[in-house]
């Protein structure tokens, strides 16, 4: 009798055409490489090529059951423009399938599902798949065929809460007191206000495009460094008589980060007892300062790090992608605010109100479209009130906004031209 014949798993991938590919992405520790072996041991006749890049200097342990604290506590705005949090958030909205793994090192049901809840917070469309060592069917996670740039965009929660009616879909009861809601004004802010209430409960990252003259002076200083190498090697190896001490800069900058986190560590408790736990928040601002006035401030928020510059003219303002089927397009929008939040029991009055006191008040803006209307081209070189935050490079931006369109004007002739308001 013939020994009876061996099932044959059907190849996950056709004989031929394009080659499938997937990006895997996770934070040290996840369990990347005991997928990638689970992988490459299959028994589905799935031939796989990995390359692989290793971001080790990241120095990041962390499960996602932890997620929530490890956004507050590892922020190292100095070691990474996006910072750890920003990181972990772009691969979390970005992602179409997520896999949640150790899950056998999270033993509270509860922890598990509000950590389900904020993924899907946070990217509505990804599957998520819950692993333990990192075992999931491969036909989850290989050749899905999902991936579309229209997808990647549409993945990001706070981008559907902007579109037009989302709030029609968000759930009446919140699960976990985990939340999103938007915060809208058509009002600007008094820049001096808003900077106060940003360094209040985050640190600032500001964003700026690089100039000219900034290239111009990054070349300078390479030039130089260059030129001084010399004399660096000389002061490294006389360095080397010191070995085991600190440098007195080295101590420096650990005085330095200590700062850092302890301001950190401030913030954050001021922020979670005053507004909630805000994990996440992003959108669009209005600035009330004349320079301002015809841009947008793109605004991005994980854990304690808001970063916040200009990203372009109103008249160029991107479409939410809810509504975008092939492209980005851009619309003209009038200013306003429009900042999603996203937390864990967010005391959603006190934000709004907080922000509305840094909205200008009516008297602030009724001097500013006067001061404005009589300084005619000049207005933007007016400096109304206190303005902490670094000038916004106009370059790509509200040189191609028709400014004076977002300004009331009336017939008042006020011409105090570089006036700052004291106080306001
Ligand atoms: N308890 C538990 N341990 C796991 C699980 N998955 C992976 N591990 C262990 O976690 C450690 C890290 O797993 P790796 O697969 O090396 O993680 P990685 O993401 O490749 O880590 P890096 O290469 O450092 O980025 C290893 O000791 C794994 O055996 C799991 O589901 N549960």
């Amino acid at each position: 009798m013939p020994p009876p014949r061996r099932a044959v798993a059907k190849p996950l991938v056709p004989a031929r055409g394009p080659i499938p590919v997937t990006l895997l992405s996770g934070f040290l520790g996840a369990g990347k490489t005991t997928m990638l072996e689970h992988i490459l041991k299959n028994k589905q006749g799935l031939k796989c090529a990995v390359v692989v890049n290793d971001m080790a200097e990241i120095d990041y342990l962390s499960s996602v059951q932890s997620v929530i604290e490890k956004w507050e506590d590892h922020d190292t705005p100095e070691e990474d423009d996006r910072n750890v949090s920003h990181l972990l958030i772009d691969q979390i909205e970005f992602a179409n399938v997520i896999v949640l793994n150790k899950m056998d090192q999270i033993g509270d049901e509860t922890r598990r599902l509000e950590t389900l809840k904020l993924l899907n917070v946070l990217n509505p469309t990804a599957h998520v798949i819950c692993t333990t060592r990192s075992q999931v069917d491969l036909q989850e996670l290989l050749f899905t065929d999902h991936f579309t740039e229209t997808f990647a965009l549409k993945a990001k929660g706070w981008m559907a809460d902007l579109a037009p009616g989302a709030e029609k879909h968000t759930p009446e009861t919140e699960e976990y007191g985990i939340s999103s809601w938007i915060y809208r004004s058509d009002q600007p802010f008094h820049p001096k206000k808003l900077y106060d209430f940003i360094t209040r409960f985050f640190l600032l990252q500001e964003v700026s495009e690089p100039t000219e003259e900034d290239y111009a002076a990054e070349a300078a200083a390479a030039e130089a460094a260059a030129a001084a190498s010399p004399q660096e090697a000389e002061c490294e190896g006389s360095s080397s008589a010191t070995v085991g001490q600190k440098r007195p800069r080295d101590e420096e900058e650990d005085a330095e980060r200590k700062s850092v986190l302890a301001t950190n560590a401030a913030r954050m408790r001021a922020r979670t007892d005053t507004i909630g736990h805000v994990l996440r928040s992003k959108g669009y601002c209005w600035i009330g300062s004349p320079a301002r006035l015809g841009s947008y401030g793109e605004w991005s928020q994980a854990g304690n790090l808001v970063s916040l510059g200009v990203g372009g003219g109103w008249g160029m303002f991107p479409e939410t992608v809810a509504t975008v089927r092939d492209d980005t397009k851009f619309i003209e929008k009038a200013p306003c605010q429009e900042l999603v939040f996203i937390g864990q029991d967010l005391k959603r009055d006190v934000i709004q109100a907080m922000l509305d006191a840094c909205l200008l008040t009516a008297e602030e803006q009724a001097f500013l479209s006067v001061s404005m209307q009589d300084a005619g081209e000049d207005g933007k070189t007016l400096l109304l009130f206190e303005d902490p935050f670094e000038p916004w490079s106009l370059d790509n931006a509200a040189e191609d906004a028709d400014w004076e369109d977002v300004v009331d004007g009336d017939d008042d002739d006020d011409e105090d031209e570089d006036e700052v308001v004291e106080g306001q």
